[in-house]
């Protein structure tokens, strides 16, 4: 569903060169959550945001549902974005609008009619159990309540694919576990492939069926959660999941 072949991305900064991702590949099929974990300033973000070219890559091609999206021209590009949704930690919502209003903005770029538009948001809103929101305005929303309408906003465009850049990051244990309950659904009922960054191990251990480790722009390690128990090989990921899950659920290399 999403391929990555050798992309890498550096950043000129006053101090030079700065390569945040190192010509990476990954490839996450149909069906998967995958997460992606590493340490601050890893690249995480960064890979994820190559996906769907928010950042160009500098070099490599990303593949997106059979589809080159490094081929495409930008009016390709953005009807292609259309089917992949994503979530941000502090939930981006437009604050003058109303919960139905930003469910809505994506439908309103695209085109769509009207009263499609009503029934999407509807539909969009009863699956992150917000429906009787539809008039407030994010102001008046708890954090995980924005994440939600958030959550509700990537779903209007019926994505094949949810980017998630640290989505419980900003939000207290209770919520989170309310925010990773939905995203489950997300994947299981409506069959949305989810590639997600965090930096927290229960998050991964909550959703993910595979999840890679990053360190300094590399991805250093892939690895399937499964009944075998692998160890996993390099020191980062037995520091980031030895403790936390590796005593209770087997992980296998992939
Ligand atoms: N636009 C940019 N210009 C310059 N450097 C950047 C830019 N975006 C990211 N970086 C640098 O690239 C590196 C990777 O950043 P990235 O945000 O992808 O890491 P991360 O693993 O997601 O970390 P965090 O969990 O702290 O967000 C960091 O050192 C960051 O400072």
């Amino acid at each position: 569903m999403i391929k990555l072949q050798s992309i890498s991305k550096s950043y000129t900064t006053p101090n030079g060169t700065f390569q945040a991702v190192a010509p990476t590949s990954l490839h996450v099929e149909p069906g998967d959550v995958y997460g992606i974990i590493g340490f601050s300033g890893a690249g995480k973000s960064t890979l994820l945001r190559l996906v769907n070219l928010l950042e160009r890559p500098d070099e490599g091609k990303v593949y997106v549902d059979g589809q080159e999206l490094t081929g495409l021209s930008n009016r390709e590009l953005r009807k292609a974005r259309q089917s992949i949704g994503m979530i941000f930690q502090h939930f981006n919502l437009l604050n003058n609008r109303t919960v139905a209003d930003n469910v809505a903005f994506p439908l309103e770029i695209a085109g769509l009619p009207k009263e499609e538009r009503k029934k999407r948001v509807q539909e969009c809103l009863e699956i992150v159990g917000l429906a009787e929101k539809v008039d407030s305005y994010p102001a008046k929303l708890s954090g995980g309540q924005k994440q939600r309408v958030a959550i509700a906003r990537a779903l209007a465009s019926r994505p094949k694919v949810l980017l998630c850049d640290e989505p419980t990051s900003a939000l207290d244990p209770q919520t989170t576990r309310t925010i990773l309950s939905f995203l489950k659904e997300i994947n299981q009922k409506l069959g949305v492939t989810i590639l997600i960054v965090t930096h927290e191990m229960s998050v991964v251990k909550e959703i993910c069926n595979k999840v890679a480790v990053m360190e300094r722009g590399h991805l250093v390690e892939k690895l399937s959660l499964s009944e075998r128990e692998v160890k996993p090989k390099t020191e980062i990921a037995q520091l980031l999941f030895e403790e936390e899950t590796g005593k209770e659920r087997g992980i296998a290399n992939v």
